[in-house]
């Protein structure tokens, strides 16, 4: 058994046949060692070569006596150079036969590499080939001359002469030459034209792109790119373009794969990279988008099969994904070479203001102090009004606040909380304040909470709300620091997230404060380039303080001298301007692909987007409305409309609404506003009905005023204080801010072209405004074609100016609508104008 298996194991090994090629193949040290061996061969042919053509004829005699040692030939390479040099030049392929070292020394490169050994055998047939047609052709030449053509060559030709005579040789060696032209070398006479057409063309271009005289030329992307810059970027094209012509004439040389003409595309991308290497920007022109960069690149790519040139022509579109690379690795080259775009580099010198500007109250009222006194009673009194009205309670615990004082109640069990909810104006008559507020339960604690004001308030300082670390690390977009809460906290809120805000109270309640706060705190946060404020103030005497900061923080209409809007009918102008820059946003962020303000300035910093495009860094625009019922009576759906549309859509691209009024009926808080504002604070108002159009509950009615107001998201109600910020105060810090470099103009909103602005000039006299000859001559006088000056002048509604406007047009007293400019006024003066009038009788 044993024995057997052995026998069958002996079978199992036994060695399979191996083919012969792979008994031949050598080893990677053999091929090494014949690669040296044949390069260095190759080497020791050539010099044996060259010498023998000097020596020859003196070493002819020698060759003979190869084996007597005391023979000395002249070749480089003694005994052997002048044997193996007689042997391949004299009896071979005379001059020629110089392809054989390199063909050996080429072999060496080939085995030491390891490389491809179809091409090597291609380069020994065809190199073969040409030794020999060069012998012959040589032999044809010169006849008598047997170093020229060696035996080879003068053999055949002498045979050929015989046998097809003198232009059968030469028919046949041309032949021949064609063959190795078209075969070896890849030449089609379509090509070959081709190809002097496109080295005639691209040597043009780069004559073209070398620099001018002109010291600062333009380059593709309007970027300016100095003369040296362009010289070297030429240049360096030149030496590119070159040496991708070089390269063809070597591909020429060698076998490959069927050509396609892509040469002249990789000249093209090469001609782009190098301009994004090139580019130079200015401050404002610092970006680069490779969008239009390709100007002079074809758009499509014709490539032709030269092994078949019947082949249908194929057009390759060029493809928008190189773009989207080249894109990133441009704004990344931006950034590197500049660094991120920065906003506020135009007022790069800005300083913020500082907190000295705002008065320390501390000194006035004091912190809040305890008055445990006061504290007791008021426990006291609370627990026996509730024991009246049979409400026992188990715990009681209190936090005082700035203004009022928060009574947690945690009644005894079985009590129902509606109950006390329903006792709050009897508890508040029993505790003879003003301003209790009962909180049933407190949301998330199930405690039942009464506010009570405290006997002396203390002031909660702007200075203090702004000082605070909650403030100050805020990383918000836009952050209000509106007071403190009844735990004494600040209390700082983004407008951003908001996104609108809706603030009501009646008069005196502190409404004018608080949005001179929200102002303040934006000013204390924000540079002049981060945000711009549109400021609409009827009363005229609320936010004028804010006229001076006009050209660092306002937008205006273009056509406005200023920029604070207290005239109720430009406001709808304004309002439709702001849906205008909304959409025109809102295009913005569409073609960025991003989904807001804040990812697109991020892209816009990081230098993504092409200013060229009309992309810019967008500001925040804030959209403040003091005596918003005022508003609404005077022009109703007019500023509806586009306000509702407003506060619907301009979240995502930074355009938010402050809107304050006095009165918040239901009139004027529409459904549509409110719906679109969550976001409301509510100062004191008259009425329980107020406070539930402006808090959808009552409370605000309970407030004890200066300040004390209700703060709601959506949800919860928080009460709190709002930080007191005085005109002197507003005043310093505007005047401060004010008297620093500012931008040339207010931040401009786009031209709202009213419905009053259509002329129609076909007015007839008997329909002329009752004020028509004195409106003519305060234009006259004026020499200024404005509707505003009318308003002014004559105490005129704004739609009334307009007609008064588009009648004296009629009468050819003013020029045409001229967009932003003011209109030409075409009468000169007076007596002009009574001329006119009276020649129109
Ligand atoms: N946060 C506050 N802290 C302390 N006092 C305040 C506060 N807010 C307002 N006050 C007091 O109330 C007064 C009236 O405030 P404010 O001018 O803001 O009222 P208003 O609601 O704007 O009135 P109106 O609607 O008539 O303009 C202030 O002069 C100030 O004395």
């Amino acid at each position: 058994m044993a024995k057997k298996r052995v026998s069958t194991k002996r079978k199992t090994t036994k060695k399979p046949k191996t083919p012969l090629k792979q008994k031949l193949a050598l080893s990677r040290q053999q091929k090494v060692v014949l690669g040296s061996f044949l390069f260095f061969l190759g080497i020791g042919l050539f010099f044996a070569f060259i010498s023998f053509f000097f020596n020859w004829k003196i070493d002819q005699s020698e060759i003979s006596q190869f084996y007597d040692r005391a023979s000395s030939p002249k070749n480089w390479l003694s005994k052997f150079g002048a044997t193996v040099s007689h042997f391949f030049i004299f009896k071979g392929f005379g001059v020629s036969s110089l392809i054989l070292p390199v063909l050996t020394s080429l072999t060496g490169i080939y085995l030491f590499f390891d490389l491809n050994k179809k091409k090597l055998a291609g380069f020994w047939f065809w190199g073969t080939l040409v030794m020999i047609w060069i012998s012959v052709v040589l032999g044809f030449i010169k006849k008598e001359s047997g170093l020229l053509a060696g035996v080879v060559g003068y053999e055949t030709n002498d045979f050929l002469q015989d046998y097809v005579g003198f232009i059968g040789t030469v028919l046949i060696l041309a032949f021949f030459a064609i063959v190795y032209i078209v075969v070896r070398l890849r030449y089609t006479p379509e090509r070959l034209t081709a190809s002097i057409k496109s080295t005639q063309k691209d040597i043009a271009r780069d004559f073209e792109s070398t620099p001018t005289s002109t010291s600062n030329t333009v380059n593709n992307n309007g970027h300016k790119v100095t003369e040296k810059q362009e010289e070297e970027s030429g240049s360096s094209r030149i030496k590119e373009r070159i040496d991708a012509i070089i390269a063809r004439s070597k591909d020429i040389g060698k076998k490959e794969e069927p050509k396609k003409e892509v040469v002249k595309k990789d000249l093209i991308k090469k001609e782009s990279e190098t301009n994004e290497i090139t580019l130079n920007p200015t401050i404002n022109d610092f970006y680069g988008n490779p969008e239009n960069r390709d100007n002079d690149v074809p758009e499509k790519l014709i490539i032709k099969s030269e092994d078949n040139p019947e082949d249908i022509a194929m057009e390759v579109e060029k493809v928008s994904e190189e773009e989207v690379v080249r894109d990133k690795d441009l704004s990344a080259k931006l950034v590197k070479d500049f660094g991120e775009f920065d906003p506020k580099l135009e007022l790069g010198n800005y300083k913020f203001p500082g907190i000295n500007l705002l008065k320390d109250y501390t000194g006035q009222t004091g912190s809040i102090t305890i008055d445990q006194g006061e504290l007791e009673e008021n426990k006291n009194r609370i627990v026996e009004t509730l024991k009246n009205y049979k409400i026992e309670i188990a715990q009681i615990k209190a936090t005082v606040g700035p203004t009022v004082t928060l009574y947690e109640i945690v009644p005894e069990a079985g009590i129902r909380i509606s109950k006390i909810k329903n006792l709050e104006d009897d508890i508040a008559l029993s505790l003879a304040a003003l301003g209790i507020r009962i909180i049933a339960p407190i949301p998330g604690k199930g405690t039942i909470g009464i506010e009570v004001p405290n006997k002396k308030s203390t002031i909660v300082s702007m200075r203090s709300a702004i000082a605070s670390s909650k403030f100050q690390n805020a990383e918000m977009e836009l952050p209000l620091s509106l007071g403190k809460t009844i735990s004494n906290e600040t209390f700082v809120v983004d407008l951003a997230k908001m996104p609108h805000l809706l603030m009501a109270g009646a008069t005196g309640q502190g409404k004018s404060v608080g949005l001179n706060a929200i102002l303040t705190s934006l000013l204390y946060k924000k540079h002049p380039a981060e945000v711009k404020f549109v400021l609409v103030d009827p009363k005229k005497v609320e936010l004028t303080l804010f006229n001076k900061i006009e050209r660092h923080y306002l937008a205006k209409l273009p056509d406005t001298e200023e920029a604070i809007i207290t005239d109720n009918t430009k406001v709808i102008n304004t309002l439709n301007s702001l849906c205008i820059e909304m959409d025109a946003r809102y295009d913005l962020l569409k073609n960025a692909m991003v989904r807001n303000i804040k990812e697109y300035n991020a892209k816009f910093k990081a230098r993504k987007l092409n200013p060229e495009n009309g992309h810019r860094f967008l500001p925040y625009i804030v959209l403040v409305v003091d005596e918003f019922a005022d508003l609404i009576m005077t022009a109703g759906k007019e500023v509806e409309t586009p306000i509702a549309r407003l506060a619907q859509l301009a979240r995502a691209i930074g355009i938010h609404l402050i809107i304050a009024t006095q009165r918040p009926s239901v009139n004027v808080i529409t459904g549509m506003i409110k719906a679109n504002f969550p976001a409301r604070i509510a100062f004191r108002v008259t009425s329980k009905i107020d406070s539930r159009t402006i808090l959808d509950t009552g409370g605000a009615d309970q407030l004890i005023g200066r300040g004390d107001m209700l703060f709601t998201q959506g949800n919860e109600i928080i009460r709190i204080q709002c930080a007191f910020v005085d005109t002197p105060e507003v005043e310093r810090i505007t005047e401060f801010i004010g008297s620093q470099k500012a931008y040339p103009d207010a931040h401009l909103l786009p031209e709202y072209v009213g419905e009053e602005s259509g002329t129609s000039l076909d007015i007839d006299k008997k329909d002329r405004d009752k004020l028509f000859n004195e409106a003519a001559e305060v234009i006259v006088t004026a020499q200024q074609g404005s509707a505003s000056l009318l308003q002014r002048k004559l105490k005129l509604g704004y739609n009334r100016a307009g007609r008064l406007i588009d009648q004296l047009e009629a009468a050819g007293v003013v020029g045409p609508f001229e967009g932003s400019k003011a209109r030409q006024v075409l009468v000169n003066d007076l007596v002009s104008l009574q001329q006119l009038l009276d020649n129109e009788k």
